[in-house]
């Protein structure tokens, strides 16, 4: 059984913020958007957590071995560096999406987004014990997309597909399974699963061709943290490729279960 620990990020009242006292230059709010996601990237990396961007204005962290202390400090130095601050909400669930959904309750509890009396919220269960079973997460990639779309399209028609199969992918296993799809970077999709059999990762693949004609290979890694399980994943992903097949599972018998 995995249980993962998920920690929504809300920059508060952000929306106003970026009108007030007129609209603000927009490279200057990319700027501080990429730069907090950097800064939460590497604070939480240090801590086997995962990070993904999502809206920029809210990011959704795999925190598991991540506790309250740690929270707090991330986001005490926010509000001490930056011109705004963020609210976080952490719950633990055995489906990733249920994780999420009880996160997110906390802060809506406790306020609207734009509500400028809701600051830096911090509300939260964390994991008192990690396994090295917690975690599934998988990590998939778009087969031979250099030789198919990046040397042969232009850029843009190229993240045209990218996108499509991102979008197939996300809404397939979030309805299927409650899993977290997470596109980042290049061609590659992260997704933080619950405890899936190795067909499910094929029937994945399976849909995302249907769907939008776009070829995928997935890696599948456990661990204690996201750290963990994902690098395992980039493992299994190289099994892959060296093996030409569409699933790998890391450090599983090579047969389906
Ligand atoms: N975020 C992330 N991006 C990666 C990773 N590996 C590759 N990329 C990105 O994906 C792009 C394509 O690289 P590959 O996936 O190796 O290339 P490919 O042509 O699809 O080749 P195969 O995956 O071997 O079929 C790179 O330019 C990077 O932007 C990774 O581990 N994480």
């Amino acid at each position: 059984m995995t249980t993962t620990q998920v920690t929504l990020v809300q920059i508060d009242n952000y929306g106003p913020w970026t009108v007030t006292p007129e609209p603000r230059r927009e490279m200057d709010l990319q700027t501080l958007q990429s730069r907090l996601f950097a800064d939460i990237a590497q604070f939480l990396g240090h801590r086997d957590a995962y990070v993904f961007f999502t809206r920029f204005d809210n990011m959704i962290a795999v925190t598991n071995g991540v506790d309250g202390a740690a929270h707090a400090t991330l986001q005490e130095s926010i509000g001490n560096r930056y011109p705004v601050t963020v609210s976080l909400g952490t719950a633990v669930a055995e489906r990733p999406v249920d994780a999420l959904e009880a996160a997110n309750h906390r802060l809506q509890t406790v306020g609207s987004a734009q509500d400028e009396a809701r600051v830096e919220v911090l509300d939260g269960e964390y994991l008192t014990e990690t396994t090295g079973s917690d975690l599934q997460i998988a990590h998939f990639d778009v087969v031979n997309a250099t030789g198919k779309y990046t040397d042969r399209l232009n850029e843009f028609d190229t993240f045209i597909n990218i996108e499509q199969a991102y979008a197939s992918l996300m809404r397939y296993l979030r309805e299927t399974h409650g899993a977290l799809s997470f596109f980042v970077g290049g061609d590659n999709i992260i997704a933080v699963c619950p405890d899936l059999p190795e067909s499910a990762f094929a029937d994945a693949v399976a849909h995302v061709e249907r769907d939008v004609d776009v070829e995928l290979q997935v890696g599948v890694g456990r661990g204690a943290s996201a750290h963990e399980a994902g690098f395992a994943a980039k493992h299994a992903l190289e099994d892959c490729r060296l093996d030409g097949t569409s699933v790998e599972l890391f450090g599983a018998p090579a047969v389906s279960d």
